[in-house]
């Protein structure tokens, strides 16, 4: 579970998160929509402890991010929007240096890289460096070193951007199968069409405020009565 308590962020001259508060709960696949700019990546660096928390208050299955980062860190599996990273490292050695921080044991990681590396296509470029990777392979790899410690929550900032049809399916299952085991499962889009795919519960951001929460029903429902949302569908619904 994810809980987010009245959380604001001011960058100079623009205040990115204006005083939001919600829960992320277990056993659900929760999105996390908004246009472009909404604070979206701004309050998942938040969650994920990357940017300080200034004002208010986020806990990850009950840890403080800021009081006990490394506890709070530890439960977390973050797939960030970009993922050039590491690219002078090859596919594998990326792989190992994940299980090393995580102290994931030889024989577990062997076979999680064998399954999950297989399962995203990207077992053959292993002993390739990431710079020859497409965005998409580069994205894979993040995601392949995020399941190898079995973390127990997922926040995954748009995920499935880049990747192919496949390999989005894939994901999406996997996505699926961890909310079904009772585990939290947070994800980021500016895609409608994909909350609406596979979302049980929907937070609207836009310019920094929740502008809604709730299920996919209520959701379509308040687009057709709420003249603020149904801006921000428009806004979706033409950059998806
Ligand atoms: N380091 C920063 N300094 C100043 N402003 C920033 C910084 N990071 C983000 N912003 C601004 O904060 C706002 C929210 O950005 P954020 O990246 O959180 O949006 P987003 O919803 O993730 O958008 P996108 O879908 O385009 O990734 C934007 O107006 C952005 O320009």
């Amino acid at each position: 579970m994810i809980e987010i308590e009245r959380v604001t962020k001011q960058f100079p001259g623009h205040m990115a998160v204006k005083d939001l508060s919600l829960t992320v709960p277990d056993g659900k696949i929760f999105g996390f929509l908004g246009p472009n700019g909404a604070g979206k990546s701004t309050t998942i660096k938040m969650m994920t402890g990357i940017l300080p928390v200034e004002a208010g208050r986020i806990t990850v299955n009950g840890f403080d991010i800021t009081k006990d980062p490394m506890k709070a860190k530890a439960t977390i599996g973050y797939v960030p929007d970009r993922s050039d990273i590491f690219l002078r490292l090859k596919g594998i050695e990326y792989l190992n240096f994940v299980a090393d921080v995580y102290g994931v044991p030889t024989d577990v990681r062997r076979e999680r890289i064998d399954y999950y590396t297989k399962q995203f296509s990207i077992y053959g470029a292993l002993n390739d460096h990431i710079l020859t990777y497409s965005h998409g392979m580069r994205q894979k790899i993040v995601v392949c070193g995020v399941l190898l410690h079995d973390p127990d929550v997922w926040i995954l900032d748009e995920p499935l951007t880049g990747l192919d049809p496949k390999s989005s399916y894939t994901l999406k299952e996997m996505m699926r199968e961890h909310a079904s085991k009772g585990k939290t499962v947070f994800f980021s889009t500016h895609v409608l069409e994909v909350v609406e795919q596979l979302c049980d519960e929907v937070a609207i951001i836009n310019n920094g405020q929740l502008d809604f929460l709730g299920n996919m029903a209520d959701m379509k429902q308040q687009f057709k009565e709420d003249d603020n949302l149904e801006k921000v569908f428009l806004e979706l619904t033409q950059n998806g």
